[in-house]
């Protein structure tokens, strides 16, 4: 098999002497759309940060392409959006380009070139409080993806969101993620979402159950009620334990 994009085998992790992962393991394979389902506080951010190299595990391996996680190397979009109150929406999505040393005049041209499939077109001069909780998101999004790794881990990112402005989220993902072919790593609360956008769910319990989705690709909101995002949906609720 293809080295994996992403890859923890038999990790252990700990916050002093609270466990928080017992031999879990995950791959995520290049192009792949994984997603990490489970309780609050069931180590999900925590993975996503062993990932980045902030954080280091305690036994077992973690690997990013095949080399030890290292700041830098994936696009990390963390639970909140993190924008910038100062900057207008099109300055804030520049500064993924900026970090990276490009000048900041390039890096807005950059940004304005993907500033339509962002759903943010007459939004470039407004600031962070003139958006809507969507429009900060798809703005977030874009700064990540600037940022040109081939790999996004995607924390939550629908989280904060109402549940219609949440669906239309979804249904713009399914058609960029498509476009863009990266790899991701996403982590959500909602059985349906990781069942309707992923092509595989990983569930926190124990060494962390893996449920393969099957639904055919390309993929549209409208599948949202196929008989297999409902039977997984059901499936992930099953083994978080609630049905
Ligand atoms: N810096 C820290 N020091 C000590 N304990 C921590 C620290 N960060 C997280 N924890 C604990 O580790 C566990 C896992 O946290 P983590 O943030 O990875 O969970 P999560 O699944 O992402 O939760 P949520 O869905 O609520 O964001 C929790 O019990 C949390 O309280």
């Amino acid at each position: 098999m293809e080295e994996p994009h992403l890859h923890l085998d038999q990790v252990h992790f700990r916050y002093g002497a609270v466990p928080v992962l017992e031999a879990f393991s995950l791959r995520v394979q290049a192009g792949e759309f994984v997603s990490l389902v489970g309780a609050s506080g069931s180590g999900k951010s925590t993975i996503l940060k062993l990932l980045t190299g902030l954080l280091r595990p305690e036994a077992g391996t973690a690997r990013v392409m095949g080399a030890a996680p290292a700041p830098g190397r994936i696009g990390y979009m963390p639970q909140r959006d993190c924008l910038m109150p100062w900057r207008t929406a099109l300055e804030n999505a520049a500064a993924g380009l900026e970090v990276q040393g490009v000048g900041p005049r390039e890096a807005r041209q950059r940004a304005r070139e993907l500033w339509p499939a962002f759903g943010l077109s007459g939004a470039e001069d407004r600031y962070p409080h003139q958006l809507s909780g969507g429009m900060r998101q798809r703005v977030a999004f874009l700064r990540t993806v600037l940022g040109g790794h081939s790999i996004l881990l995607l924390d939550e990112p629908f989280g904060a969101l109402d549940a219609l402005t949440r669906a239309q989220m979804q249904a713009w993902l399914l058609g960029l993620w498509q476009e863009l072919g990266k790899s991701v790593l996403f982590v959500t609360h909602d059985a349906e979402e990781a069942a309707l956008l992923s092509d595989r769910v990983y569930v926190l319990k124990g060494a962390g159950v893996e449920l393969p989705v099957g639904l055919p690709r390309p993929r549209s909101y409208a599948m949202i009620s196929d008989p297999i995002v409902v039977e997984r949906r059901a499936a992930i609720l099953r083994e978080v334990g609630l049905c």
